[in-house]
C-alpha cells in the first residue's frame, strides 16, 4: 500500500512549539524507509499519526488515497517494548492479536505456523514468555504483528532494548522477512547504522520543529555489509546530518540559558 503524508503538522495542547511542521512525504508500496533524528524530534509523533493513534493539527495521510482518521488493520504497529502477556506462551500470545480481531480459528492457526517459523520460534511455541530469551520475545512479538496480516507495518525502535549481537540478527531477519511479504515499513530508530542497513530512503528529521531537513536514498546492494567501504561512506553522510542537527539544538538550548 503507497502511504501518502501530505503536509502534516503537529502541536501539542499547551506546548509553545511546533513538534512537528509541515511534513510531506510519498512512500511507495513495499518501500522500507527509516526515520531518524535528535532525541526528542517528533519521530515517534509522526508513527503515531500515521498508525491512526494521535493526530494532526494540520495536513492529511493518505494510505491508497484512503484519509487515516483512526487505527486500522490495514497498518500495524510494533513497539519497543514487546508487550507480551507472561501468562499465555508463545503460540497464544503470536494468536492473540488475531483472536481480537476475530480470526477464524484455523486460519489463526494456519497463519501463527506460518509466521512463527519464519522468525524461527516454531519449535518454540509451546514455551512460556519467561523461559525465552530478550530476543525470541522480540522475535515472538513480530510474529504477532505479521500475522495481522496488514500490508503497513510501523516499527518504533522495536530492536533499542536488545544486545547489539541480538540486534544485527534480528535486522537480517526483519530484512529477509521484508523482502518475502513485501510490506510497505516505517521504522523509527536511534541507530544510523541500522537505518542504513535496512532502509530503501533515510528521512533525517530536524528538531524544533520537527521537518524534513533531508532524504537519502540508500542505493547499496542487500544484503549490506556493515563494514563495507560503500557502507561506512553512506553511514558517515547521514551521521553527519543527524550530528549537524543535535549540534544546532545544543547550541540553542545553550543560548536560551545564556539568555534566560
Ligand atoms: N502526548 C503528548 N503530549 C504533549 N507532548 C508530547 C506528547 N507526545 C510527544 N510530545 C512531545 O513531542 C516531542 C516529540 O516527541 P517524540 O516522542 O515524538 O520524539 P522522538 O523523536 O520519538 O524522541 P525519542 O527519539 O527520544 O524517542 C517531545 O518534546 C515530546 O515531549
Amino acid at each position: 500500500m503507497a502511504l501518502e503524508i501530505k503536509n502534516v503538522s503537529r502541536t501539542f495542547e499547551g506546548s509553545m512549539k511546533e513538534t512537528l511542521k509541515d511534513i510531506s512525504l510519498s512512500v511507495e508500496q513495499g518501500e522500507f524507509i527509516c526515520v531518524v533524528g535528535p532525541s526528542g524530534c517528533g519521530k515517534s509523533t509522526l508513527l503515531n499519526i500515521i498508525a491512526g493513534l494521535d493526530f494532526p493539527t494540520d495536513g492529511e495521510i493518505f494510505l491508497d488515497e484512503k484519509k487515516i482518521t483512526a487505527p486500522g488493520a490495514d497498518r500495524v504497529v510494533m513497539f519497543q517494548e514487546h508487550a507480551l502477556f507472561p501468562w499465555l506462551n508463545v503460540m497464544e500470545n503470536v494468536k492473540f492479536g488475531m483472536k481480537m480481531m476475530g480470526v477464524p480459528k484455523e486460519e489463526q492457526n494456519r497463519r501463527a505456523e506460518h509466521y512463527l517459523k519464519m522468525v524461527q520460534l516454531w519449535e518454540f511455541r509451546e514455551y512460556s514468555v519467561h523461559e525465552i530469551s530478550g530476543g525470541m520475545r522480540q522475535r515472538t512479538a513480530l510474529a504477532r504483528s505479521l500475522c495481522l496480516d496488514g500490508p503497513v507495518l510501523l516499527m518504533d525502535e522495536p530492536f533499542s532494548a536488545l544486545d547489539k549481537q541480538t540486534t544485527n540478527k534480528l535486522r537480517a531477519d526483519l530484512e529477509r522477512i521484508w523482502e518475502e511479504t513485501g510490506k510497505t515499513v516505517i521504522f523509527v530508530t536511534h541507530s544510523v547504522e541500522e537505518a542504513v542497513f535496512l532502509a530503501d530512503r533515510i528521512v533525517v528529521l530536524s528538531d524544533n520543529p520537527g521537518c524534513i531537513k533531508e532524504i537519502f536514498q540508500v542505493g547499496l546492494p542487500r544484503p549490506r555489509r556493515n563494514d563495507a567501504v560503500e557502507f561506512l561512506e553512506v553511514r558517515h553522510n547521514i551521521l553527519s546530518c543527524v550530528e549537524r542537527e543535535v549540534e544546532k539544538f545544543a547550541k540553542e538550548e545553550y543560548d536560551h540559558e545564556k539568555m534566560a
